[in-house]
């Protein structure tokens, strides 16, 4: 129940006079701390452990400055009045009166105590009489919606919206390109899932518009408050491409939490930059493809099964298959990864050619002494030493001790001698190579032999799909480099202290950046950044010592997380998950995705099926059955998409109408069409933003026509999201909104990949309240009906306004 009651006027004051007390303290709280962060800033030299201790309070105060500037905006959303008379302000962090006695000013959206904010109901109405939302604009107050509850209270009817004014007001709100966080009308639903204490994996299910990547991201920020020791392990997001990070970037930092690190799967190998087409993905992403790397390790490490002639010093060496055999089979059953079993399997071989080598000697030196023997005896030699000496009267020499030819001492001195000897050492290394990831993957993708070795699980087309001249690499080779680091254990030092620098170079650039859009700024709030002389910055950037978590585990390939959360993780292929779970060993995972929306053709099709073998039956599905974004009237016309999708990807039902019907319309000549269209939608968007979905094989075409009709229209591998117009693949348009769409040549669409439906069903979901579809021949069955013709002809010219289809239904 919204208050138009003439007392509204009074309450709006009242929460006015409130909500600047709050400001009022978050302003003192910012000062202190950038007085504490200013002082250790400045403050140098001292001992290790007092430069160590300045370090950990100045990550402290810079996060905390971060916080308290991330909660300017919207401060404070709502209250809550409870039975005994108490009231509770809720917003986006904690506040206290200065003296700290007492009860807090504002509750932590995240505390138990805002709970019932999000899920109190008529029928469970928690002890709360009066459930408030609080609109600000600023640090003004706009307008204040009350819905009552609780046994005296005017209850709304079950099915009605709880809060409905503020998110109505929210979803009616046009985009912005970039993806804002809903802290303020979180539905009950959602809230029980970022509240969710399962430790284990959380599957969040939901169809097109239902909020996960919100739940997803708010959630993230749930644990880091709740759960205070996650922020030392780290929380990783992964994001199906760049675009998608970008479009969500803004939501934790909103929340005041700056340490997560944001990643796709490409990103995940350090020093690999994925940039290569994919030809084969689906056949890479396939789980046997981990059977076929093992093989290939294990080739490496085959026994020639001919004997190997190994020079050393003047002597030829032999090396039996047998011998080499054992030495492998000894390496292989140590279980230790390829190049960390190869010291054993050297040390083995190395150690058999010392004996050789000694016993050799040995011999040589005992058939030189039975020669010598054999010569004195025949002499008589000794005997007449004996008689020369009792003549002279002096007693017999002792025998003195030989030295033992080819003993321990000499076998140890030769093993040093054949271990770094550069001809020995080739000769082994050609036995059991040390190897990168890269180059076993390199080797086997450029040899047809090999493959056909190794993969015997593939037919002889999807291995020769696999073959590709080496240079780069694709998203699809990430989590193949990945088990290969895993079978190889490589030691990656080298390439982390790489991967380090090179992040610092992007950190330092990106402040350069900061730097320009600072000085176009009004300079009103003073960041962290302005407490920051470049040069520091870059310093404390050069010391990894210093870097914070989400900096370190970006370029450590083993890092673990103590939570990962996946969005869009329909996606994944069986080699990605298995990439994913090596960094949670924990399985402290949120997933969200929706079966319905899986493109990549190695993406899932059952979540079981996905977790079983990692979590059995340890993992919690959660479904989220609301759709937020989409209106009722694009969703029933893309539900059909769904439809035989099964139970599990049914499709949602849309939380509001609009009254405005999506439209198809012919267009033969479609780049001419669409410009117009494309101009048109432009002009009529007040603010808002418009995509334009073609399929990726008319793509360049496609771009041309839009940007001729308007000229600023984003477009490429990486668009500007913020822009008011934006030409996208089908593929990229994953996991974004818009509050206009028009989709070009839909048959395509379908036909262009296995998943097309799956493709067509996320393009027509992204509208929040305008789709309009081109189609250039017959409009596809799966459309045809469920989405009415626009009434003119669009091939004719462009149409007068208000020519769409009209719906006269009432909110759901
Ligand atoms: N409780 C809420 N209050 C206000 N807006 C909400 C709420 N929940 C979701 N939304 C909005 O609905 C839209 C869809 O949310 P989101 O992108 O998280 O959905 P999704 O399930 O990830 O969608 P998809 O699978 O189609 O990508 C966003 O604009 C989001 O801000």
């Amino acid at each position: 129940m919204t208050s138009q009651d003439p007392e509204h006027g009074d309450q709006t004051a009242h929460e006015q006079a409130y909500v600047t007390r709050l400001y009022g303290r978050l302003d003192a709280l910012r000062a202190q701390t950038r007085a504490r962060l200013a002082e250790v800033s400045h403050d140098t030299g001292g001992t290790a452990q007092a430069r160590t201790e300045r370090d950990v309070a100045f990550g402290e105060h810079t996060r905390r400055l971060a916080r308290l500037d991330a909660a300017e905006n919207r401060l404070c959303f709502g209250r809550l009045d409870l039975g005994g008379g108490e009231r509770r302000y809720i917003g986006r962090i904690g506040l206290w009166p200065e003296s700290g006695d007492g009860d807090p000013l504002l509750v932590d959206w995240r505390a138990p105590a805002a709970r019932p904010f999000y899920v109190a109901t008529p029928a469970v109405p928690k002890d709360v009489r009066r459930r408030r939302h609080i609109l600000t604009r600023g640090r003004r107050v706009v307008s204040v919606d009350d819905e009552t509850l609780g046994e005296d209270g005017d209850a709304p009817a079950a099915e009605t919206l709880a809060g409905e004014a503020a998110l109505l007001a929210a979803l009616n709100t046009g985009r912005t390109g970039r993806m804002p966080d809903v802290v303020a009308t979180l539905r009950a639903e959602q809230d029980a899932v970022i509240r969710s204490d399962h430790r284990g994996v959380l599957v969040v299910q939901g169809g097109p518009g239902t909020g996960k990547t919100a739940v997803a991201l708010h959630r993230a920020a749930y644990l880091l408050y709740d759960r205070p020791r996650l922020a030392s392990q780290g929380v990783l997001v992964i994001g199906p491409n760049p675009t998608f990070l970008r479009y969500i970037g803004q939501v934790l930092p909103g929340l005041g939490e700056t340490g997560v690190l944001s990643a796709t799967v490409a990103d995940l190998f350090p020093g690999v930059r994925a940039d290569r087409a994919e030809p084969a993905a689906e056949v890479k992403g396939r789980a046997v493809m981990a059977e076929v790397l093992a093989a290939a390790v294990r080739e490496y490490q085959a026994p020639p099964g001919a004997e190997v002639r190994v020079e050393f010093d003047t002597e030829t060496l032999v090396l039996e298959p047998e011998v080499i055999a054992r030495a492998a089979a000894r390496a292989r059953a140590s279980r230790l990864p390829h190049n960390q079993a190869r010291p054993g399997f050297v040390a083995t071989l190395v150690g058999h050619l010392a004996r050789r080598l000694a016993e050799r000697t040995r011999e040589l030196a005992d058939r030189i002494e039975a020669d010598v023997a054999g010569i004195l005896a025949e002499a008589d030699v000794d005997r007449a030493v004996r008689a020369d000496l009792a003549a002279l009267g002096l007693p017999e020499e002792p025998e003195t001790p030989r030295q033992e030819i080819g003993g321990e001492d000499d076998v140890r001195d030769l093993r040093r001698a054949l271990a770094s000897d550069p001809a020995v050492r080739r000769a082994l290394d050609a036995l059991w190579p040390a190897l990168t990831p890269r180059r076993l993957l390199e080797d086997l993708f450029s040899d047809p032999r090999r493959l056909a070795a190794v993969a015997p699980g593939l037919d002889e087309a999807e291995r020769a799909s696999l073959v590709r001249a080496p240079g780069g690499w694709s998203t699809a080779d990430v989590p193949l480099l990945d088990e290969a680091a895993e079978l190889l254990g490589v030691d990656d030092r080298a390439e982390r202290a790489r991967a380090a620098r090179d992040r610092a170079r992007r950190v330092a650039y990106a402040q350069g950046v900061l730097d320009i859009a600072a000085a176009d700024d009004d300079g009103e709030v003073l960041t962290a950044g302005d407490l920051l002389d470049a040069r520091r910055l870059a310093d404390r950037h050069e010391e990894s010592g210093d870097a914070t978590v989400a900096e370190r585990a970006a370029v450590d390939r083993t890092w673990t997380f103590g939570h990962v959360i996946v969005d869009e993780a329909q996606e994944l292929s069986a080699m990605a998950w298995r990439m994913v779970m090596r960094r949670c060993p924990g399985r402290s995972m949120t997933l969200v995705g929706d079966l319905a929306q899986t493109s990549d053709a190695a993406g899932a099709t059952s979540w079981d099926e996905v977790l079983r073998p990692y979590a059995g039956d340890r993992w919690r599905l959660a479904r989220l059955s609301v759709n937020y974004r989409t209106p009722a009237e694009i969703m029933d016309a893309a539900a059909g998409l769904a439809a035989d999708l099964g139970v599990e990807a049914a499709p949602p039902r849309s939380v509001r109408r609009t009254g405005v019907l999506p439209w198809r319309a012919a267009a033969r000549d479609l780049p001419a069409v669409l410009a117009r269209h494309a101009a048109r939608e432009a002009a009529a968007l007040r603010g808002g933003r418009l995509a334009v979905i073609v399929p990726d094989g008319r793509r360049d075409e496609l771009v041309a026509a839009v940007r001729a009709a308007v000229p600023g229209a984003a477009f490429g591998a990486d668009p500007d999201l913020t822009a008011p117009v934006v030409v996208l693949g089908v593929r990229q348009a994953k996991g974004l909104e818009f509050d206009a769409v028009l989709i070009a040549d839909p048959a395509a669409i379908l036909a262009a990949s296995p998943r097309g439906r799956n493709d067509l069903y996320v393009a027509m979901t992204r509208a929040t309240r305008r789709l309009g579809v081109l189609h250039p021949g017959p409009p596809p069955a799966e459309i045809a009906d469920a989405v009415p013709e626009l009434r003119e002809a669009a091939d004719d010219g462009p149409h007068a306004g208000g020519a769409e289809p009209r719906d006269t239904g009432q909110g759901v």
